[in-house]
């Protein structure tokens, strides 16, 4: 269970103030104004924001301590973060080797995690040779090859089409099935999860707006 306890979050004159909980094993989704504090809200899950106040705790774990490497948390960010030089196949191996000395056996879960987002054939393929939702996997696929439980998805819907959004959904759905993670993510059109997500949840001034 993911708990948030009324997690304080100030950026210059902005305030964050969280409430919200998301069982072992939940896909909950954010929705919401721009600027209404979902990103600030991942980041500071993550680690990448430091709260002023509040509890954040992760199935028994105290987070708030812990630099973001050593979290039990997995996060895409909106713009992917894929390192432009690196092709898809190193791009995401950098979640077993920073330096990318990848061993034959990582080559192989690396290249059987690009298969299972869809991506098999375009391993040696830089981002700038790959579409938005196939740039999207491949941070996807980073994400998971790190095998921490909490998976943080900052807009992995964006600039897909329909088709692309709904296969996006059922991919991270049967991810979270399958490795029993819990999911949070945030998402400009609450309809591409409605029926999916176990939780939806609008954030708007900072605050989480419970339906
Ligand atoms: N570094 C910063 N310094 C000051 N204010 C910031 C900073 N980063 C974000 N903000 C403000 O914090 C608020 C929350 O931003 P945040 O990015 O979390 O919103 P969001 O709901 O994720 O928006 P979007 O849907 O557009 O991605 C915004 O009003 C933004 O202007």
């Amino acid at each position: 269970m993911l708990v948030i306890d009324d997690l304080t979050v100030r950026l210059d004159d902005w305030t964050g103030r969280y409430d919200l909980t998301v069982p072992h094993g939940a896909l909950a989704a954010m929705v919401g104004p721009s600027g209404g504090g979902k990103s600030t809200l991942l980041h500071a899950i993550a680690g990448f924001e430091r709260p002023a106040s509040g509890r954040l705790v992760f199935d028994g774990i105290d987070l708030l301590p812990l630099k973001p490497a050593a979290r039990p948390v997995a996060i895409v960010f909106q713009d992917h973060n894929l390192l432009p030089d690196l092709t898809a196949l190193q791009n995401a191996g950098l979640a077993l080797s920073p330096s990318l000395r990848l061993s034959a056996s990582d080559r192989k879960a690396v290249g059987a995690m690009l298969d299972r987002v869809g991506l098999a054939g375009m391993e040696a393929r830089l981002p700038s040779e790959l579409s938005g939702g196939q740039r999207q996997r491949v941070a996807l696929a980073r994400a998971m090859l790190t095998t921490r439980p909490l998976l943080l998805l900052d807009e992995p819907l964006t600039g897909l089409d329909p088709a692309m959004r709904a296969g996006m959904v059922d991919l991270i759905d049967a991810l979270r099935r399958e490795k029993g993670l819990t999911v949070l993510m945030t998402t400009h059109t609450p309809d591409d999860v409605e029926g999916r997500a176990d939780r939806i949840v609008t954030v708007a001034d900072g605050r989480i707006v419970t339906p």
